[in-house]
């Protein structure tokens, strides 16, 4: 099995809590990005206290509330699954604060992690607040939803998005990387992928790979799995008759989105 393919595992927390994905610094090689995924039962409570790290919650299905110290967001999150392909909501918590998450409804939450020293205030980030983009063309169109894009100064290093697509296209193409700390040309930000696909016994292709090929993984994806992208080019292919849909997060020490394509591949963008 890949270092960089995570299957969902579904161990019981506490009380209505399941983690479903975890991913940090004890338990992988990124230093950047840390990524849970936890489902709930309607009425359930999940509590964390963040350590140096900032934080931003993804009302992935169904209805929470969320709290920090004196505020709270009741009732967010806009659909039952992600390929209702609308926004959902999330909310911003800065590091080093205690927030809790009440499910309204039975729910799944991404919690996107990254390290932070600098406090900013908790934001909700409204659905409708995410701004939306038809990308590509010929088999390379997909949608994308922006929760945290890097125009949006709501957080230090975090970089969130959604990204969905349809049956026979690709994403993340031509394959691009961001792993060269080498600005204005290239940033460096490690990546991380939660991937669903529509029916779930459906699977995508992503590979892995770096110029010299020390790193050259092609992964089977299945539904639930998440890929860690800690360098590289990460393409991804879906296969006929299933849609696709990744939670993308990512972050490094710049917090700006500026890769670079496959030189090989980048002809691509320029079909008439
Ligand atoms: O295909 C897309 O446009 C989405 C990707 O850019 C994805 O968000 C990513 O690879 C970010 O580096």
């Amino acid at each position: 099995m890949s270092k960089l393919l995570r299957k969902p595992k579904r161990e019981e927390v506490s009380e209505g809590i399941t983690l479903v994905h975890e991913v940090s610094k004890q338990n992988s090689d990124l230093k950047y990005v840390g990524f849970r995924v936890i489902d709930l039962v309607k009425g359930a409570k999940y509590v964390e206290s963040l350590v140096k790290e900032e934080c931003c919650i993804v009302a992935l299905t169904g209805r929470i509330n969320v709290t920090e110290g004196e505020t709270s967001f009741k009732d967010l999150g806009t659909r039952d699954s992600v390929f209702e392909r609308k926004p959902t909501d999330s909310v911003y918590v800065s590091n080093d604060l205690t927030f809790e998450v009440e499910a309204v409804t039975d729910a799944r939450i991404v919690l996107c992690y990254s390290p932070s020293e600098n406090q900013l205030p908790t934001k909700l980030i409204k659905a409708e607040e995410n701004s939306i983009e038809n990308r590509g063309e010929y088999s390379n169109k997909r949608l994308v939803h922006n929760i945290l894009p890097d125009s949006d100064s709501t957080a230090n290093s975090l970089l969130v998005v959604e990204v969905f697509t349809e049956t026979g296209n690709w994403s993340s193409y031509p394959p691009h990387k961001h792993d060269q700390d080498n600005l204005p040309e290239e940033s460096f930000l490690e990546e991380s992928y939660y991937h669903q696909m529509d029916p779930p016994q459906g699977f995508v292709f992503q590979r892995v790979y770096t110029d010299d090929r020390s790193l050259d993984e092609t992964m089977n994806v299945e539904n639930g799995d998440v890929v860690l992208v800690p360098k590289g080019y990460h393409p991804v292919g879906v296969p006929d008759g299933y849609s696709s849909y990744y939670l993308n997060v990512m972050a490094g020490p710049e917090r700006i989105w500026k890769f670079h394509n496959d030189k090989d591949h980048e002809w691509i963008l320029d079909r008439k």
